[in-house]
């Protein structure tokens, strides 16, 4: 009798450990912030989750949307966002537009909806294939800043051997191989910061205001802009279908979600980095980390205003170096710091 009541209240006690167990894990995998409670369609809708999230999201060792390895990162990684601004996904909240507007203060800017139309009617802009998902790829994209770093790094055969090399800004290749590679498959662009392209790199035109969007127009038809806050090119030699366009509401929710709002708005290299990502399975860092006093120095040029942003605040380069280094922590990225 007595071995019967202990077996009974083993088996009861194992049974309810069970319970715990999977009960805590289905309320935590997903990382939702929902109230830990037995409703059963909350049950079935976290099972439902863990199913579709149990076969691993893509075959490298480390996949970076695999959820539930790191609570900062889970808290802050949104996969529903889009990177993208194509035709299919063209509407921006209220909110963001708003915010969005302020970030270089135009004064008149042209109605949004008519911008974006009319962007449309010249380029495809069609960056969604790039974001479809599948299991038994490995996807291994390097991200390439612009800092003095580099120099003497030898890292150009190791950035070279990537699916996707991302470069930014006035980044050239020519002349630094050894350290920088020679391989662009995308390159982050906004028009105050462009410059010629090889035939077959995807050019991410980054839009700060109105005015960059109808740039993307102009420089392609009729060259009539040739002015923002500083000269930029009337016109560009870049095929069309070559052209992608990040999307406003994401670069709002990296100033959001990743910068918690730290500095005016994030600078190219944050956005290229959280851009990886979302499209990537892999994602090493190169280039990235300020000179001795703080300043952004290039790896091409001695660049005398590479301390301007910690003037203006327009970025926060520790905040935004705080996330990068974090994101190393917890294995999302690899950084390669340089020399
Ligand atoms: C004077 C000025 O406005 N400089 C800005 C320049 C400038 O507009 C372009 O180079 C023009 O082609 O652009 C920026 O950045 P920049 O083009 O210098 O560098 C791109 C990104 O690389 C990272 N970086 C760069 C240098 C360095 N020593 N350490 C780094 O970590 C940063 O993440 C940086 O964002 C920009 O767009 O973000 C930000 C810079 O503040
Ligand atoms: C140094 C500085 O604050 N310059 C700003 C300029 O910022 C730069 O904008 C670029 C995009 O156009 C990019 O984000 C770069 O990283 C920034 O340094 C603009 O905000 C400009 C708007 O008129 O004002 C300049 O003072």
């Amino acid at each position: 009798m007595v071995a019967v009541k202990k077996k009974n209240l083993k088996m009861f006690t194992l049974v309810l450990l069970f319970v715990i167990t999977i009960t805590s894990f289905l309320l935590n995998y997903t990382n939702s912030s929902v109230m830990v409670t037995w409703d059963p369609k909350q049950i079935v809708t976290q099972l439902k989750k863990l199913m579709k999230y149990s076969q691993r999201p893509c075959s490298c060792s480390s996949c970076v949307p695999e959820l539930g390895l790191s609570f900062w990162f889970d808290e802050r990684f949104n996969q529903t966002v889009q990177p993208f601004l194509t035709t299919r996904n063209t509407f921006i909240p209220e909110e963001s537009y708003k915010w969005w507007l302020k970030l270089q203060g135009e004064g008149n800017p042209k109605n949004i909806n008519d911008t974006i139309k009319e962007l449309f009617e010249i380029i495809p802009g069609d960056g969604e294939q790039l974001l479809e998902r599948d299991v038994s790829r490995c996807r291994r994209c390097a991200v390439v800043g612009n800092s003095g770093n580099l120099r003497q790094s030898q890292y150009g055969q190791d950035i070279d051997a990537h699916d996707f090399v991302l470069r930014m800004n006035r980044a050239p290749t020519a002349g630094f191989e050894s350290d920088v590679g020679s391989k662009t498959t995308h390159h982050f662009v906004y028009p105050e910061s462009f410059r010629d392209l090889a035939e077959n790199v995807s050019m991410i035109v980054i839009p700060f205001k109105t005015l960059d969007l109808r740039w993307i127009v102009s420089a392609l038809t009729t060259g009539t802009i040739n002015f923002t806050y500083v000269p930029v090119p009337r016109k560009i030699k870049v095929k069309r279908d070559k052209i992608l366009v990040y999307h406003p509401v994401f670069i709002k929710y990296v100033y959001d979600h990743w910068l918690q709002h730290h500095g005016r708005y994030p600078s190219t290299g944050i956005l290229s980095v959280i851009f990886a990502l979302h499209l990537c399975d892999e994602v090493d860092v190169y280039g990235f980390g300020a000179d001795s006093n703080g300043n952004w120095h290039h790896y091409w040029e001695n660049n005398g205003s590479g301390g301007a942003f910690r003037r203006t605040m327009v970025h926060d380069g520790d905040f935004e170096s705080n996330i990068t280094l974090t994101l190393a922590s917890v294995d999302k990225i690899r950084f390669f710091k340089g020399r």
